[in-house]
């Protein structure tokens, strides 16, 4: 199948192929298919059931069930009425409780009523969290910088890596310093480490007074007790439920330093582009479905072309973190190689997920997708206007920007073929170097701009479509438990660095590593 023949068979397909959700504008125009492949892979997910596990999701059942927990980060984003029960108990009013008590400590923030222990406003706020307590706010705070308040910080701090925070607080004034410290389990060992070097931190800033931890540290946690056994007040505690995962957690309490940022009224907008696709997904029939065609196109590359990865290239500086934040949504998720019985699946599952905002990527990785061996399917995600308040001549380059997202996409599709290349006058040597193989399918998702609402919509149509992979797979999307075994082995090993104790029974391969770690860290 050659996209220049599809192209010209048909001459509506770049119209015809094309879906509306919200805001978002979305052309799958240029991949391998027939309306035959689509209703052949929409028949795939009929007799998948994935709609069927689709209104479980959103009905509060338990799906996720290695775990034993419903799966509602739709909740999170539900309107004040709308009544979604988890064992029989209605959970929207506590989520709404939450947000309003997050938007009123948001707002304390910003004004400055919030005050520190010397009675300073506070103007810098540190997130402390990891995967899924990190990655979304630390993304979105860059997407949305255009929209948050620039005279105040914010810094992201994830690495058990002391550099991390190093840098992050090298600047800041204790007395004028405000610790989240986000974490659903409050048990992640990084999170709790940093949270502790930074308690230390602030505690010798402001001369050891323990009660200015009060005033400087929140938590973001299902975990009440952990939290106040840390020391930081129920008070100054925002709380989540455990049928939000980690990946799928950060329009919940989790959000709250980006909704110090860009305010309550911008935060709510995200979550009401979230419900915008939420609703899509639950009302649209299959044919327009777009969550349901994305991941379908996926599973097309995946699984019937071999291909192992999936690049994501978002043309706007704001999104340089949000390929990042779905390697955890997407790899977390459906990185699984049993099926939701525990049975060997026979077929490839999520796929890798990389890539950078263009145009960086165009001269670094592109010659590999433009002219290697490997299928790369990839997104380009680009918008008709640049947000921020650009001086004019700034504002003439977001064309340029625009320029190369359709040109790349053009040139993978349809490439150039050695008559091509032959007729610029290309001696025959170079001819093979010169040609372009084409044929390279991209979806494009074009919207007018990068606004709170937005984003939202671009994370959960990605939320939808990593669902919908899981399920045609029939793997469990809502688990993680590969991150476990690394965990419990750091354990292990930990005490043979730190204390020196007898190095544990490792595996010869580690046994000479630590030794020869110890020699080199020791050696004077
Ligand atoms: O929020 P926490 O409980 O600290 O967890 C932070 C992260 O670490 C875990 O190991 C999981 O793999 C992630 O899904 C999670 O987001």
């Amino acid at each position: 199948m050659r996209l220049r023949e599809l192209f010209a068979a048909d001459p509506g397909r770049g119209t015809g192929y094309t879906l509306r959700v919200g805001d978002l504008h979305i052309d799958y125009s240029k991949h391998l298919v027939t309306d035959d492949t689509l209703r052949l892979l929409r028949e795939l997910a009929a007799a998948t059931d994935v709609f069927g596990l689709r209104d479980a999701m959103f009905g509060g059942e338990k799906i996720n069930t290695t775990e034993d927990r419903a799966v509602l980060h739709t909740a999170l984003r539900a309107p004040a009425n709308a009544v979604i029960e988890v064992d029989g108990e209605n959970v929207v009013p506590e989520v709404h409780t939450v947000l309003d008590r997050m938007g009123a400590f948001a707002d304390r923030v910003r004004s400055g009523e919030w005050t520190g222990h010397t009675g300073r406003r506070i103007r810098n706020v540190v997130n402390i969290g990891i995967g899924g307590s990190d990655l979304g706010p630390a993304m979105a705070y860059e997407a949305l910088r255009a929209y948050t308040a620039r005279e105040l910080t914010f810094r992201f701090v994830s690495n058990v890596d002391g550099a991390d925070l190093h840098e992050a607080i090298r600047d800041l004034d204790p007395a004028e310093t405000l610790f989240i410290v986000a974490s659903k389990t409050f048990t992640t060992i990084e999170t709790i480490t940093n949270a502790t070097s930074a308690r230390s931190w602030l505690l010798e800033g402001l001369g050891g007074d323990e009660k200015a931890v009060a005033r400087h540290f929140v938590a973001l946690s299902t975990n009440a007790e952990k939290v106040t056994g840390f020391g930081i007040d129920a008070d100054n505690m925002f709380g989540f439920w455990d049928w939000v995962g980690g990946r799928y957690s950060f329009d919940s309490a989790i959000g709250l330093s980006l909704m110090i940022a860009i305010g309550p009224d911008r935060f709510l907008e995200m979550l009401d582009g979230f419900r915008i696709v939420d609703e899509h997904f639950l009302n649209a029939p299959a044919e327009d479905n777009a969550p349901l065609l994305l991941g379908l196109l996926g599973i097309w590359y995946g699984n019937f072309f071999g291909a192992q990865s999936h690049a994501v290239l978002p043309y706007s500086h704001y999104l340089s973190k949000f390929t990042a934040y779905l390697q955890q949504l997407d790899m977390e998720s459906n990185g699984k190689s049993v099926d939701r019985d525990g049975k060997p699946v026979d077929w490839q599952t999520g796929p890798v997920v990389w890539g950078t905002p263009g145009t960086n990527g165009q001269h670094a990785y592109y010659q590999l997708i433009h002219q290697g061996t490997k299928l790369i399917p990839a997104d380009f995600i680009g918008f008709a206007r640049p947000v921020a308040d650009l001086r004019p001549g700034l504002v003439a380059q977001h064309d340029l920007l625009m320029a190369n997202f359709f040109a790349q996409t053009q040139a993978l599709a349809f490439g150039k073929t050695p008559d091509e290349v032959r007729a610029e006058g290309v001696p025959e040597a170079l001819v093979p170097h010169k040609t372009f193989q084409g044929n390279h399918p991209t979806t494009t998702i074009l919207a007018r701009e990068l606004t709170p609402s937005v984003l939202g919509q671009l994370i959960a149509l990605y939320e939808h479509k990593v669902f919908v992979q899981g399920a045609v797979w029939n793997i469990d999307s809502f688990d993680q438990w590969g991150v476990e075994l690394g965990k419990v082995l750091a354990k292990r090993v930990e005490p043979a660095l730190t204390e020196g104790t007898r190095i544990p029974d490792l595996d010869a391969s580690t046994k000479a590593l630590v030794t020869t770690y110890r020699e080199l860290r020791d050696r004077q």
